[in-house]
């Protein structure tokens, strides 16, 4: 289900500070040679992920899903001159594509990227975070955010990508598959969670955004 009509998606964009040149590039390479390239944040939301990491200027980021590095890099754009942003993802048959994207960024030497699977490698992690992306298997969101809360710092922030999963969250007359079930899990945890104040936000798939208070 799209959310907006093909019009106020195009004025939205063309209203929208343009990607960068590389970032363009990327968005049309996934596109022509990697498989499921609707996973790649795009334009509009990749603009809003780069506004928040400028707004906040987090130290340190962390995100759960890397794909073909698109979110890393709009998420790496406000990084202070001492930042790390760490991105995980388990499919090392995207390692050398992604990589080259990183290798040709400003943010070469600010990205740790690591092929491995994200809840054994979390727990390992010792650094407190800025700010969080999840977008990985929506199998683990909640097990993510659990993985996650006690590592976001007071005033951290945590977005997870996908929530509306194509509209699929308030779809009434179908059998809930799996995927649909633990996003409205999900959703549900942390908008009843005390530590966080939230905000379902209805951009292109849903984002939800928690700001640990
Ligand atoms: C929606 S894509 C990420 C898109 C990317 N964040 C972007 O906006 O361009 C989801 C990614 O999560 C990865 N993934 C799935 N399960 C994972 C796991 N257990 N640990 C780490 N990565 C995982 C997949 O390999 C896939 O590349």
């Amino acid at each position: 289900m799209e959310f907006l009509s093909e019009a106020i998606e195009g004025y939205s964009q063309a209203h929208t500070s343009p990607e960068s040149t590389l970032l363009a590039l990327l968005n049309r390479e996934t596109h022509a040679k990697v498989l499921q390239p609707r996973m790649l944040s795009g334009h509009v939301q990749g603009r809003l992920l780069a506004l928040f990491s400028t707004m906040m200027r987090p130290r340190r980021v962390l995100e759960i899903g890397t794909y073909t590095g698109y979110s890393a890099l709009c998420l790496a754009e406000g990084l202070t001159e001492d930042g790390l942003l760490i991105t995980i993802d388990v499919n090392e048959e995207l390692e050398d594509f992604t990589r080259s994207f990183f290798d040709k960024s400003p943010y070469k030497n600010k990205i740790d990227y690591r092929i491995a699977n994200a809840v054994e490698l979390i727990p390992t992690l010792p650094d407190t975070f800025d700010l969080v992306f999840i977008d990985a298997d929506k199998l683990n969101y909640a097990l993510y955010y659990d993985l996650v809360i006690d590592k976001v710092r007071p005033g951290g922030v945590i977005i997870a990508d996908n929530v509306l999963w194509s509209g699929k969250v308030v779809q009434t007359d179908k059998k809930i598959d799996k995927d649909t079930q633990n996003l409205l899990d999900f959703n549900q945890k942390v908008h009843n969670d005390p530590r966080v104040s939230n905000l379902l936000l209805p951009i292109r798939d849903g984002l939800m955004i928690a700001y640990k208070n």
